[in-house]
């Protein structure tokens, strides 16, 4: 896709994020990587308010195009990029299952199989940081090369994949995870998890597993 299409694919996938009640307001960011560096939403920009101009390409020192301001997450957005070659797409939410996880500075454990969508046994949580800082973006480096989801303590959560479609995807489902996780919480009852051999077991057959969103 050129610059135009990725653009237009951007804007359309936070409307979806909104649609599906995975975010609100200004909250969250999007990017595609392009070139040698990314295409990323600008900061404080309602979702429904953005064109393909507003759209801004930052390279991969973190220059960016004069006039535009891209998103205040751009360095975690560089720093997916730079920790995995696998990955040209970050979806970023404060989605309200996510965060509340997030709160409690909670992974999500093993709770059901469907949680070897980050391709791991759990989703991992980083440490807290302020938003927009190098400190959150060196938490994300390490936190993304183990899991293509991450939860962010106190904030929300990131999805990442191999195009927009599939983070969208694997965003919703991290978020019906964190919406069981929330209500098995809430019950006070001790919460069984699968065990690392059962979870090895559905991981394996994921590498085949053929209903995910193609490009
Ligand atoms: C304060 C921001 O909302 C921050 O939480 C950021 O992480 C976010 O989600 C949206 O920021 P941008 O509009 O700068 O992308
Ligand atoms: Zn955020």
């Amino acid at each position: 896709m050129n610059r135009e299409q990725l653009s237009e694919k951007i804007i359309a996938t936070c409307l979806e994020m909104t649609r599906l009640g995975l975010n609100q307001g200004t909250a969250g960011n999007v990017s595609v990587r392009y070139k040698e560096g990314m295409l990323i939403t600008p900061t404080g920009t309602p979702y429904d308010k953005m064109t393909i101009d507003s759209i801004v390409y930052v390279d991969s020192e973190g220059h960016y195009e004069q006039g535009k301001l891209p998103s205040s997450e751009w360095h975690f957005h560089l720093a997916v990029y730079k920790a995995r070659q696998d990955v040209n797409a970050v979806v970023h939410n404060h989605a309200v299952n996510c965060a509340a996880v997030s709160i409690l500075e909670k992974s999500i454990p093993a709770i059901h199989y469907m949680i070897a969508v980050g391709g791991t046994d759990h989703i991992p949580c980083v440490p807290y940081a302020t938003f927009g800082t190098h400190q959150l973006a060196e938490y994300v480096y390490q936190g993304i090369q183990t899991s293509k989801a991450i939860l962010l303590a106190h904030h929300g959560l990131i999805a990442t994949e191999q195009n927009l479609d599939k983070a969208l995807w694997l965003a919703h489902e991290v978020e019906v995870l964190a919406s069981w996780y929330m209500k098995l919480l809430a019950t006070g009852l001790p919460i069984p998890t699968l065990s690392t051999e059962e979870m090895a077991v559905v991981l394996e057959k994921f590498k085949s597993y053929g209903l995910r969103v193609e490009e």
